[in-house]
C-alpha cells in the first residue's frame, strides 16, 4: 500500500463525528475527534468503559461508517469506499484480532488461518506454504490439525493472530486481545505483536483495559467520553 504522500501520516482522522440512534434516542460518541498515527507505530487506546474504544476501532475498520469527518489511511479515504470497495481493502491491507478470538469451531486452526487466503488466486500448495508459516511465527508449527477448541485461550489467541496476519496485510486492529487471558498467556501474545511491530514493521491499533499491554506500545492514547484526555510517547 503506497501512502500517496510522504508527509501525511499513515493514518489521519479529522474532525469525526459519530452519534448512536435508536429511536428517539441519541448518544453522541465524538463529536470533533482528531487522530494521526504514523506508519510502524505500536498505538495503545485505554480508557474507561463507554469512552468510545471499539466505536473508534470499528471506524477504523470499516466496521462503521461515521457521520462527518474523514477517515483517511495510506492516502485513501475509508469513509467514501463503497462496501465492496471497502471489504477488498481490508482483505489486503488489513488484520484484525478479537479479544473472544471468532475462531470457526468446526475447522482445525489451520484451516481458520487459511479463510482469508480463500479469496485470493492463490494454489492450495501456496495458501498451506503461508499458513504453515505464520503459525510457525506465532510458536504453533506443528499444531495446525489441532480443533482451536481443544486449545488454551492464549493458543487460539495465537491462532487469531495467525489467521489475522496470513495476507500480510500493514495495519493490524487489536481489540482487547488479551483481555480474555491470564498474565503468562497475555504476555505471549503481546511478545508476537511487539515482534510483528518491531520487526516486521506493521502498524497496530490496540484497544486495551490492561496496562501491561499499553507499555509494550510506543505510544498510549487515552479516551475518555470521546475525547483523548492524554498522550503518552514511550521512548522506542
Ligand atoms: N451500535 C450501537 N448502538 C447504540 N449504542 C452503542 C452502539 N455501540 C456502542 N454503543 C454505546 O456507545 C458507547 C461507547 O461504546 P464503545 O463500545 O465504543 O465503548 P468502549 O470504550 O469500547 O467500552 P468498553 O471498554 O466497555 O468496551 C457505549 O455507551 C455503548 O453502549
Amino acid at each position: 500500500m503506497t501512502n500517496s504522500n510522504s508527509d501525511q501520516p499513515f493514518i489521519s482522522l479529522t474532525g469525526i463525528a459519530k452519534t448512536y440512534r435508536t429511536g428517539t434516542d441519541s448518544l453522541p460518541i465524538f463529536c470533533d475527534l482528531g487522530l494521526s498515527i504514523a506508519k510502524g507505530e505500536f498505538l495503545a487506546i485505554m480508557g474507561p468503559s463507554g469512552s468510545g474504544k471499539s466505536t473508534l476501532l470499528n471506524l477504523l475498520a470499516g466496521i462503521d461508517t461515521p457521520d462527518g469527518g474523514a477517515i483517511q489511511i495510506g492516502g485513501q479515504r475509508l469513509d467514501q469506499m463503497g462496501e465492496g470497495g471497502l471489504s477488498a481493502w481490508r482483505a489486503h491491507h488489513m488484520g484484525i484480532v478479537f479479544q473472544f478470538y471468532n475462531l470457526l469451531p468446526m475447522l482445525t486452526a489451520a484451516e481458520n488461518v487459511e479463510l482469508p487466503l480463500l479469496l485470493k488466486p492463490l494454489s492450495a500448495r501456496e495458501r498451506r506454504e503461508r499458513v504453515a508459516k505464520v503459525l510457525d511465527l506465532v510458536g504453533l508449527g506443528g499444531r495446525g490439525r489441532q480443533n482451536p477448541s481443544r486449545m488454551s485461550g492464549g493458543e487460539q489467541q495465537r491462532v487469531g493472530i495467525a489467521r489475522a496476519i496470513v495476507s500480510d496485510p500493514t495495519l493490524l486492529l487489536c481489540d482487547e486481545p488479551t483481555g480474555d487471558l491470564d498474565r503468562k498467556s497475555a504476555d505471549d501474545v503481546l511478545a508476537i505483536l511487539n515482534f510483528l511491530n518491531s520487526e516486521l514493521g506493521k502498524t497496530i491499533v490496540m484497544v486495551t483495559h490492561d496496562p501491561e499491554a499499553a507499555a509494550k506500545a510506543t505510544r498510549t492514547l487515552h479516551l475518555d467520553k470521546g475525547v483523548f484526555v492524554e498522550d503518552v510517547q514511550v521512548a522506542a
